[in-house]
């Protein structure tokens, strides 16, 4: 069942940013959340991880209310790497990833053999086994990026949640972190932007305008010229991959230009 959001009403320096979502989040699957900047991502995922409550309508875990589970109950199930983090302190990415195994410790446990395996797994899965050792300020924007993630999967949750994890990073490690992330045995919700990486790996989209779900299903439903002129103001061509099958949306620039020429006509015979 997992997530679901019920009516959901979030407010934030007296304006309405989220107004009545309802969306289902499909279990063990990738779910992209697309939208304008500013049209809620990042609020939808703190409500979702329960960091903010809502002001109206609820967050749903397996059909019981978010609100009434505790913090540590919360962050055993769900987990959540926001945009931009960052620490002050210089710390080791093992150190780093340890912090994830934090909901399943209690003030008297010591360090048991399954955080061990939680953290030793989920450096694994990243690729940075062999960089448990490197100081956090030694680290490009991608390997920070993934010891984010990988603190996330020590956390050993249910549902992850990434807020653009692909931002910053070049080709290679964005499609690099996305291929891991699709085959993590997760349900997954991320905020991205690029349209044709959401389209290419994602297994449904939701979109947010302006703090409204305008749309929700798989890609090939949900990326059509007439959303994307209607949500961005772009208008693009949209068509069918022919190596993946997936949509393929390519933008036309928004004021006529050269960028801009119709392909010319066949001669008639
Ligand atoms: N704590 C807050 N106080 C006041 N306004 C807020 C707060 N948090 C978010 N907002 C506002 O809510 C709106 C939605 O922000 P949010 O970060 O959720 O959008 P987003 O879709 O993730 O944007 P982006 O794509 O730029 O990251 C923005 O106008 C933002 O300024």
């Amino acid at each position: 069942m997992s997530l679901e959001a019920h009516g959901l009403d979030w407010r934030a320096g007296g304006r309405l940013i989220l107004d009545q979502v309802s969306l289902q989040v499909p279990p063990g699957e990738l779910m992209g959340l697309l939208g304008p900047n500013g049209s809620g991502k990042s609020s939808l995922l703190r409500l979702f991880a329960g960091l903010v409550r809502p002001a109206r309508g609820e967050v749903l875990l397996d059909g019981a209310p978010l609100a009434r589970r505790s913090r540590r109950d919360v962050a055993r199930r769900i987990a959540l790497v926001e945009q931009h983090a960052t620490t002050d302190t210089d710390i080791s990415v093992l150190e780093s990833v340890r912090l994830g195994r934090t909901p399943h410790r209690s003030a008297i446990s010591g360090w048991s053999v399954n955080d061990q395996r939680a953290v030793d797994s989920a450096l694994d899965q990243v690729g940075l086994a062999d960089k448990s050792a490197r100081r956090w300020h030694t680290l490009s924007g991608g390997e920070r990026q993934r010891v984010q993630i990988a603190r996330a999967l020590a956390q050993q949750p249910s549902e992850l949640l990434l807020d653009e994890p692909t931002n910053h990073l070049d080709i290679q490690h964005q499609l690099e972190l996305l291929e891991l992330v699709r085959r993590l045995p997760l349900t997954c919700v991320m905020a991205i932007h690029d349209l044709n990486l959401a389209a290419m790996f994602c297994d449904t989209l939701a979109v947010l305008d302006s703090g409204r779900l305008v749309a929700f299903g798989a890609p090939e439903e949900v990326l059509t010229p007439a959303l994307i002129e209607r949500v961005y103001g772009v208008r693009a061509l949209v068509s069918r991959s022919t190596r993946h099958r997936r949509p393929h949306v390519q933008y036309l620039p928004l004021t006529p230009s050269s960028l801009d020429q119709e392909p010319p006509c066949e001669p008639s015979t």
